[in-house]
């Protein structure tokens, strides 16, 4: 899905008259073409090369990348959420590179997108691409449409966990994910 640059500029210069102010002042002018350019650059990064290391077919323990910092937009006020997520999995004789790991979360981040669905497509992404033996998802973010309107209340976090294959059928490898989730913050 492409991202239509005129009907962005469009839908901003109607925008910024709407909150009643004049699109053609200096500060704003060239804000339309920004902002669509800013979209260009969020789907950008949708579309990457996931490469798989069969190589690596001997280490079959847990992989975790934690703390990644992670931008979403709420799709019902188009604010930021944003915070950390941490992603794990067990290979099954196929690993990736840890970066792919990184886009992975990037991709489905930058779009419209409610915390509960984001964490979920992360989920279901990795477990199709890598056929793992599971994969956890666990994403903590603050969202701004709670934190500068509506009920004003910053500065929390919501938390939001996908388990998939092993991280849900046995406690022992659930209990090791949120256990090295914790390390480090007590
Ligand atoms: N489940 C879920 N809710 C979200 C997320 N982001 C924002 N929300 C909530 O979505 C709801 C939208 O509620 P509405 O009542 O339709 O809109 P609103 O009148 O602007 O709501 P308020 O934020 O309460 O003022 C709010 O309760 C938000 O806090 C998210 O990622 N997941
Ligand atoms: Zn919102």
């Amino acid at each position: 899905m492409a991202v239509d640059r005129e009907k962005i500029k469009q839908a901003v210069r109607l925008f910024l008259e709407g909150i009643g102010e004049d699109p053609n002042r200096e500060g704003l002018k060239e804000t339309p073409d920004r902002v669509a350019r800013m979209w260009e650059e969020f789907d950008s990064m949708r579309e990457f090369d996931f490469k798989l290391f069969e190589e690596f077919g001997s280490y079959n323990e847990m992989v975790l990348v934690k703390d990644i910092n992670i931008y979403s937009i709420c799709e019902h006020h188009l604010l930021p959420f944003f915070g950390k997520a941490h992603v794990a999995y067990i290979p099954d004789g196929i690993v990736c590179g840890l970066s792919k790991l990184v886009r992975t979360v990037r991709a489905f981040a930058l779009r419209p997108q409610l915390q509960e669905k984001l964490t979920n497509e992360i989920a279901d992404f990795l477990m199709e691409q890598l056929k793992p033996k599971g994969v956890a998802v666990v994403l903590e973010m603050e969202h701004l449409c709670m934190s500068m309107r509506g009920v004003i209340s910053p500065g929390h976090l919501t938390t939001t966990s996908a388990l998939r294959g092993i991280f849900l059928s046995d406690i022992r490898t659930r209990e090791e994910f949120l256990k090295l989730i914790k390390r480090g913050r007590e």
